[in-house]
């Protein structure tokens, strides 16, 4: 998979060269370039900021920078194009599903916005040739897309053929597919400052361990994500239906 993220802060990215992203980068599984949209500005302060048409506080991301390194990452008349991801609170969720929805694609860009965001132009512009998609990675207050990116990229690079070593622990994982949170881990010793790993942790009957780790499992979705619950009951109803 080729990454193209393109940021005025491409150092905030460095964290793509460490870790599991950093190692599929160098195994060759991931092909990630950066770029800095200054490249593509032509005045002497660099100028990729402009007051907002219509008023407001804060500024908005020029048009003419982000067209012309869109322009050089992806040539209009290349033989392929990336599928766009713009970060932004107005996005639509970015979640595992959409994460697994990525990895299948051969080429990503990641377009980073700053201030007040991008001039709405680009993405309509972006939108003549390639698909893009605009995503949050959550309801709260960020300064960029820089850090949605590091979040959505590891997010995706998991899931690549390879970057893990023991793919089966994709399946097991919170948000995976099951529509429950994952249950609570516990490793060695058996009791540690006077808390004990659960009995049936120890007991080695994997029908009894099975059957406690999704009760644990539905436990904490009720207890934290009641929202995921509403939805698993809805799935589990419709199999019961399917099967009955
Ligand atoms: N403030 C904020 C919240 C979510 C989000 N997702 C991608 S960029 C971004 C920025």
């Amino acid at each position: 998979m080729r990454l193209d993220v393109l940021t005025i802060f491409p150092e905030y990215l460095a964290a793509l060269d460490v870790s599991l992203v950093g190692k599929a980068a160098k195994s060759g599984l991931l092909d990630i370039h950066l770029h800095d949209l200054r490249e593509w500005t032509h005045d002497r302060h660099r100028t990729v900021d402009d007051t907002p048409y219509g008023g407001g506080a804060g500024m908005v991301m020029k048009p003419e920078p982000w067209g012309q390194a869109l322009d050089a990452v992806a040539p209009v008349d290349g033989p392929t194009q990336p599928r766009l991801i713009v970060p932004t609170p107005a996005g639509r969720p970015f979640t595992q599903a959409l994460a697994y929805e990525l990895a299948a694609e051969p080429w990503l860009a990641f377009a980073c916005g700053r201030y007040e965001g991008i001039d709405a132009r680009v993405a309509s512009y972006a939108g003549e040739r390639m698909r893009v998609d605009e995503v949050s990675i959550g309801d709260y207050v960020l300064n960029g897309g820089e850090v949605a990116v590091l979040v959505m990229v590891e997010a995706v690079a998991r899931l690549l053929p390879g970057v893990i070593g023991n793919p089966e622990s994709l399946a097991e994982e919170s948000h995976s597919g099951d529509g429950l949170l994952e249950y609570p881990v516990y490793t060695k010793p058996p009791s540690w400052r006077g808390h004990d790993v659960p009995d049936v942790l120890l007991s080695g009957n994997h029908a009894l361990i099975a059957d406690w780790r999704h009760d644990e499992s539905v436990r904490r979705t009720a207890e934290r994500r009641p929202d995921l619950l509403a939805a698993w009951g809805d799935v589990v109803a419709q199999k019961d239906d399917a099967t009955s």
